[in-house]
């Protein structure tokens, strides 16, 4: 049995659970166990009591042993396998533990140690956890959710992948289901958001990844990827399964690929509660950290000259946020537009390439502006630099060291405070490391990178570099939707969560971060949340009425505390 499926063996009255489970039952159902913590009444009430041993412990007990198991563990890795163990043993006790120490454990948890886990996922493989869908058998997709146990009030959020660009890992297929662990592991930890509510899910429609089909202990369907009529149908059965069954479920996408993550998005987000993370939620923590930015060197927004390498998924999500930013800033679409230019592994993009993508080309260039530019091997990054002189360099492109020190040197000679974020995952592909960035641009950079990374220190100045990864922003959205009952996700939501980010940071001392650090998560949290189901009132997209924003958002934040339980 998964430790979803579990759930439906328990129900909460006044404050406690009660549930029909006796015994090991009770043990082995992740959101009741407490273990040694169950109370000697407990124990007799639920039949545990030749089951544990004498003591009767605390939830505190419990987190300083279970922090003195994962010190013990000699890997990220490991320590990444040590607490899904731990998640699918006591839920509660995992979501306090990853509370308390954030800052250590959400980079083992979350990027950049999940990349590794989901490569190893099926070599690691203990027990499911999640909804597992296979193309082979869509008629399947409501018996597979029915086998959870939940009612149509149940659900609150979906989180799905495809698996075809998991961070900038590319397709690993079946693993896929553990970035939607992860991130449902940050929604929880961030936002509160209440783990027996939540469903991660895996589309597995195949995998191109070579190296998987011929591991003899993969998991997941043994075939190359299906796309077209057979895939998009799937995709709609899926949307049209969850969104029936679970009808106040968020459906969040993650990790697909660029031939389909903003087509899937363009077909539902008039018609569902949905957003896609990489391409919205990114674009939102980016237009936080570029308005922090802007804030120190004193520009504006308008003003801003944006070369973006690496036009996908999360490159044009990045994009259309801070066009949309210009727009409100006083410029017009086009104008705004003709601010930003897109390379690619083709070089800029310009209106005579015809094998753009849809999406890419309304920032597709006009050749003739670009026809002087070509160096050698065409027009890269390096010639783009150079002659566009840009304000901000942003790096989605999965290329590691593709910001060298002649492109950044050339770019900070034009600007008096550079704006680079490099922000591909994980760290073997970003495209350049901070300490680097701060020493070349003499410590006037602007720096925020997807990873977590410690502070520099150059020339006696400390600089925090602010994470702008989409965890500091989703989790407070999906909150904020949830508390709201929001219809839809609209690009209003995404503004106010921006503007509620940059909001909570103070750039007035030398080396400030660019976005608030990841111990203040949970208020980060709270306070976009806020901002969003404001905005969906505001916009008329909330279904629940909204009369203290701030006590139903703090009210609606799972608390990660034993409760008592009781047979029923
Ligand atoms: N910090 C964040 O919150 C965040 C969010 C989303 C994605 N990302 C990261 O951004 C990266 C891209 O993710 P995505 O979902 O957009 O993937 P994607 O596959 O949709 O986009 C990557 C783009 O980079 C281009 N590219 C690849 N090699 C290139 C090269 N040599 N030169 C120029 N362009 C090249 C690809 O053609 C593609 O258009 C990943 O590393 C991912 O982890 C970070
Ligand atoms: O998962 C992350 O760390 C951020 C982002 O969604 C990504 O795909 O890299
Ligand atoms: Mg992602």
């Amino acid at each position: 049995m998964t430790a979803v499926a579990a759930k439906r063996r328990f129900w909460v009255e006044d404050g406690s659970s009660v549930t029909s489970a006796r015994g090991v039952e009770v043990l082995d159902t992740p959101l009741l166990n407490k273990n040694t913590a169950f109370t000697r009444q407990e124990r007799a009430e639920l039949g545990l009591e030749g089951l544990l041993p004498a003591a009767v412990q605390t939830l505190e007990d419990r987190v300083r042993r279970a922090y003195e198991q994962y010190h013990e563990q000699p890997t990220d890795l490991l320590k990444n396998v040590f607490l899904a163990m731990l998640q699918d043993n006591d839920e509660v006790l995992f979501y306090r533990l990853l509370t308390e120490h954030l800052r250590e454990m959400l980079p083992v948890v979350y990027d950049p140690t999940v990349g590794e886990a989901i490569k190893r996922y099926s070599h690691e493989y203990r027990r499911p956890r999640g909804v597992y869908l296979s193309i082979a058998e869509p008629d399947r997709i409501e018996a597979a959710f029915q086998d959870l146990g939940l009612g149509a009030g149940d659900v609150d959020l979906i989180v799905a992948s495809d698996a075809e660009e998991i961070l900038g890992i590319g397709d690993w297929g079946a693993g896929g289901i553990g970035i939607a662990v992860g991130k449902l592991a940050v929604y929880t930890a961030a936002a509160g958001i209440d783990p027996g509510r939540v469903i991660p899910v895996s589309l597995d429609v195949g995998t191109n990844n070579e190296a998987l089909l011929n591991d003899p202990d993969y998991v997941g369907n043994r075939h190359s990827r299906v796309r077209g009529q057979r895939y998009d149908d799937f995709i709609d059965a899926y949307v049209r399964t969850a969104t029936k069954l679970f009808p106040r479920a968020l459906l969040h996408w993650e990790d697909f690929g660029p031939s389909n993550g903003r087509r899937i998005l363009e077909r539902y987000r008039d018609r569902i509660c949905t957003f896609n993370d990489d391409m919205q939620g990114t674009g939102a923590i980016v237009l936080a950290a570029t308005l922090s930015a802007a804030r120190v060197a004193g520009t504006r927004m308008r003003d801003q000259r944006i070369v973006i390498f690496g036009a996908g998924t999360a490159g044009v999500g990045i994009a259309d946020q801070l066009r949309d930013a210009m727009v409100r800033d006083g410029l017009e679409r086009g104008d705004a537009t003709r601010r930003i230019w897109c390379v690619d592994r083709q070089g800029l993009l310009t209106d005579d390439m015809t094998a753009l993508r849809d999406f890419q080309n309304p920032y597709a260039r006009p050749a003739a502006e670009a026809r002087d530019w070509a160096g050698t091997g065409g027009i890269g990054l390096a010639e783009v630099v150079a002659n566009v002189r840009p304000t901000m360099l942003i790096g989605t492109s999965t290329v590691h060291r593709a910001f060298t020190e002649a492109i950044v040197k050339e770019m900070a000679r034009h600007v008096d405070r550079p704006i680079i974020f490099p922000l591909s995952n994980p760290t073997e592909r970003i495209e350049a490391m901070p300490g680097d960035l701060i020493a070349w641009t003499g410590g006037r950079g602007l720096i925020s990178t997807g990873i977590p990374v410690p502070p520099v220190t150059y020339k006696g100045v400390t600089y925090a570099i602010g994470q702008a990864n989409n965890a500091l922003l989703y989790p407070g959205l999906g909150l904020g939707a949830v508390v709201a009952r929001a219809k839809r996700i609209s690009d209003g939501m995404f503004a106010a969560a921006a503007d509620a980010v940059a909001g909570l940071v103070s750039v007035n001392t030398p080396g400030a971060s660019l976005l608030p650090q990841v111990e203040n998560l949970r208020q980060v949290s709270a306070t976009v949340a806020v901002a969003v189901a404001k905005r969906a009132a505001e916009e008329n997209l909330a279904q629940a009425p909204l009369k203290d924003p701030i006590q139903q958002v703090q009210d609606a934040m799972w608390q990660p505390e034993y409760r008592p339980v009781r047979a029923g």
